[in-house]
């Protein structure tokens, strides 16, 4: 931005000027045209060449971002970083480039590849307008702040109405069953509703703090939000069933699968963490868990093939990701999921789903992340499917849930999205996932 830059009246290009075009649009000087000739500026074209700037600025990051993305920099050697982001921002937030000569050639060369940047970069932050890519971090904590206190019943060790009177004789007035995700985020003071979708689970406003409850410390009440009770729910498992939870610790999943097993049956639990394992182990026995064989072991090094897994018909499959979704992160954090981790990450989800999907007696999976990164859901779905051939398809996901999985393959509507702003949760995806009847046993 340190050129030399100077305003013009009329529109024309012309060597040895450096003129910015009126409407805000962009004038530059043709590459080689030897020093500008100063012209004046009028008023009226320093106050537009001030806002090119400080527009350029405010989005700078956006635009750094999409420069990235497109590669520019690095196909354009020539282009100087601080003209590419006036360019860029002019192009695709502006007026449309009204500069002439080689740089708008440039520019409109690489156009296709910037607007396709930019349609990904709205799709990833799940924004339509421009300007809501300018601080999603703030939106984030924003709408962060509005998600409630869920507490799921431990129907193992006691039962909705029982939780419901004894929250009521603690002071709280309960208000019903909500027939609405507003009705959710009206809720305020010492008053709770049991939620719309899943029937376990109370609602209370966000600030309400339960974690000194004589409930929560006995494990008749958890803690755990709304989404992150899907996959069990979505699994649904019958009372007497064989089921691995693949990534299990610290155990909330894990315990939600035994109170839908009534801890009958079998659940085979695995982490490779030790110090998770530890932590679940407490929160199993404090939950009232019984039937669950807990291993500190690395789910892809356990056999399909041992007899012990033979009649497990169902697989939770919640892998390690990039945490993107959750709120309660710092406006810094996500800059941690740089493209390498991503890859990191996708990749071991694609190894560990596949791995999930080869033990023989399976017929239901669910998948599930706490990213809203597409490359560690849908893709990761996708890519899998395919691998599989026509053994496994994917079926809806709570098909009256209102948040659908990104348009990234035919069939993605399936899986399920939840957001802070559009269903009062952490963000998440989940994949439901069936053996087809005539589905063949071994990955293509
Ligand atoms: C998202 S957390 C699981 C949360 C858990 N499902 C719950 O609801 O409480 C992912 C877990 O996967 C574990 N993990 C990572 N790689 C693993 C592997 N190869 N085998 C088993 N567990 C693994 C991590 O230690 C972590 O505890």
């Amino acid at each position: 931005m340190s050129s030399p830059w100077s305003c013009r009246k009329n529109h024309r290009s012309a060597r040895g000027v450096y003129p910015l075009s009126l409407a805000g649009g962009l004038w530059a000087p043709e590459p080689g045209a030897g020093p500008p000739a100063l012209i004046a500026p009028a008023p009226q074209h320093v106050r537009r060449l001030y806002a090119l700037v400080s527009e350029t600025l405010r989005y700078a990051s956006v635009l750094e971002k999409l420069l990235d993305g497109a590669a520019l920099l690095q196909a354009e050697k020539k282009l100087a970083p601080q003209l590419a982001k006036v360019l860029v921002y002019d192009l695709l937030f502006g007026k449309g480039l009204k500069c002439g000569g080689r740089w708008k050639a440039l520019a409109r060369r690489h156009r296709a590849r910037l607007e396709a940047e930019l349609a990904r970069m709205k799709v990833r932050h799940r924004v339509s307008r421009n300007e809501d890519l300018l601080a999603p971090e703030k939106a984030v904590s924003a709408a962060a702040s509005q998600v409630p206190r869920y507490v799921r019943v431990n129907t193992l060790k006691t039962c909705v109405d029982d939780v419901i009177d004894f929250f009521k004789r603690q002071g709280y007035a309960y208000l019903g069953k909500a027939a609405s995700v507003e009705e959710l985020k009206a809720l305020s003071g010492k008053k709770f509703l049991l939620d719309l979708h899943l029937p376990e689970l109370l609602v209370f406003p966000s600030q309400t703090d339960l974690h000194d409850n004589l409930l929560y410390t006995s494990g008749h009440i958890i803690l755990q939000d709304k989404a992150s009770c899907l996959p069990a729910f979505l699994l649904g498992p019958v009372a007497g069933s064989h089921v691995i939870d693949a990534c299990a610790a610290p155990g909330n999943k894990t315990s939600h699968l035994a109170a839908i097993l009534k801890n009958k049956g079998q659940i085979f639990a695995f982490d490779v963490d030790p110090k998770r394992v530890a932590t679940m182990n407490t929160l199993l026995t404090r939950a009232g868990v019984t039937g669950c064989q807990l291993a500190q072991q690395d789910f892809l090094t356990v056999d399909p093939r041992d007899p012990k897994y033979s009649r497990v018909t169902h697989i939770l499959l919640d892998p390690s990701c990039s945490g993107s979704g959750m709120v309660t992160r710092g406006p810094g954090e996500e800059a941690a999921s740089s493209a390498e981790r991503l890859q990191a990450l996708a990749g071991f989800q694609r190894r560990v789903l596949s791995h999930a999907l080869s033990f023989p007696a399976l017929q239901r999976l669910v998948y599930s992340t706490c990213s809203l990164h597409q490359e560690e859901n849908e893709d990761v779905v996708q890519a899998v499917l395919q691998e599989w051939g026509s053994a496994f398809r994917l079926v809806p996901a709570f098909p009256s849930w209102p948040c659908r999985g990104l348009t990234a393959f035919s069939g993605s509507e399936n899986c399920l999205r939840a957001s802070p702003a559009e269903t009062l949760t952490h963000g998440f995806f989940v994949a439901v996932l069936e053996r087809c009847k005539e589905g063949a046993a071994a990955p293509r």
